[in-house]
């Protein structure tokens, strides 16, 4: 059967690749190459500008803004503030991505100063979504040590206090706007086991958001679904994390509206 969500996101795929939207990311060091791959792979067009000097300027043009504090250092978090407050003022989407933001009291305050700026998606493995709706989680460092399940309560209650979309992910994926809530499922165990996989799917969010920012809980559950579709795909072919990683890129660029249509699988709550 397909869902009205199903053919909503459907249709933001094909929308996606035909309009190659410009997705400003900041991201981490250990992501930079390959999320930037990963969105030319899919269909989207990728500028890694984080610094102060230039990051807000550039948000004003691009068609959406990822934040990732992954590696971060004061002049990135200079450079995310000012981007995030550009992008609010020119109406562009923004994404945030707070990655083992529980680590440290630095991670800490950071997510905390670019939480006030409202980003439009928090997309988030399960671990750090609990972690940001006050939970004690078994996250380590980066990585999850929690279910997707044991975040929604904490992924429901940070969407509505913030306003905005949360996206957990992990083998199913989780999100909701606060009111509306949808499971997306397919992927693959060998994508926790590629580092940034989590990082280019926030970026691929971004390019979503670009092109329909009034959709933006449509948007992430298109964004999700893509990875979803191409990563079960990949896994079929795959030996392991290397060659998934290839496989994966591959797909990504090879997926087509009608197997995107076939494999998709949204579970409206
Ligand atoms: N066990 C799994 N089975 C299928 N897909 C997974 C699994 N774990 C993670 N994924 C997928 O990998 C991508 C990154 O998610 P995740 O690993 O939660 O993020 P992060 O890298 O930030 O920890 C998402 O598309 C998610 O659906
Ligand atoms: C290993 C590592 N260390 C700091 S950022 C980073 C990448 C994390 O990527 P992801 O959150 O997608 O697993
Ligand atoms: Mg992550």
């Amino acid at each position: 059967m397909t869902t009205e969500i199903s053919q909503t996101a459907t249709d933001l795929f094909e929308r996606m690749r035909a309009t190659n939207p410009l997705v400003q990311c900041i991201t981490n060091y250990v992501a930079m190459n390959y999320a930037a791959n990963v969105l030319l792979a899919a269909g989207a067009s990728p500028a890694m500008v984080h610094t102060p000097e230039e990051s807000g300027e550039f948000a004003a043009i691009a068609g959406a803004l990822t934040v990732n504090i992954g590696t971060l250092s004061p002049n990135w978090v200079e450079g995310m503030i000012a981007a995030a407050k550009s992008a609010n003022k020119a109406g562009t989407p923004w994404v945030l991505d707070p990655v083992a933001h529980f680590a440290t009291g630095y991670r800490r305050d950071a997510v905390a100063a670019l939480l006030k700026l409202k980003p439009t998606v928090i997309r988030g493995n399960a671990s750090e979504i609990i972690a940001l709706g006050g939970g004690q989680s078994a996250g380590q460092g980066v990585d999850s040590g929690d279910p997707v399940e044991q975040a929604e309560e904490a992924a429901l209650g940070l969407a509505i206090a913030q306003g905005a979309i949360v996206a957990v992910t992990g083998e199913v994926d989780f999100v909701t706007d606060g009111k509306r809530s949808v499971r997306v499922a397919g992927g693959s165990d060998l994508m926790p086991k590629i580092t940034a996989t989590g990082c280019s799917l926030t970026a691929l969010v971004g390019a979503y958001l670009a092109i329909a920012p009034d959709q933006a809980f449509e948007a992430t559950v298109a964004a999700l679904g893509n990875f979803a579709v191409a990563g079960e795909i990949a896994a079929k072919t795959a030996n392991g994390p290397a060659s998934f990683m290839t496989a994966f890129i591959d797909g990504l660029h090879r997926l087509d509206g009608a197997t995107y249509a076939k494999n998709l699988r949204v579970n409206v709550l």
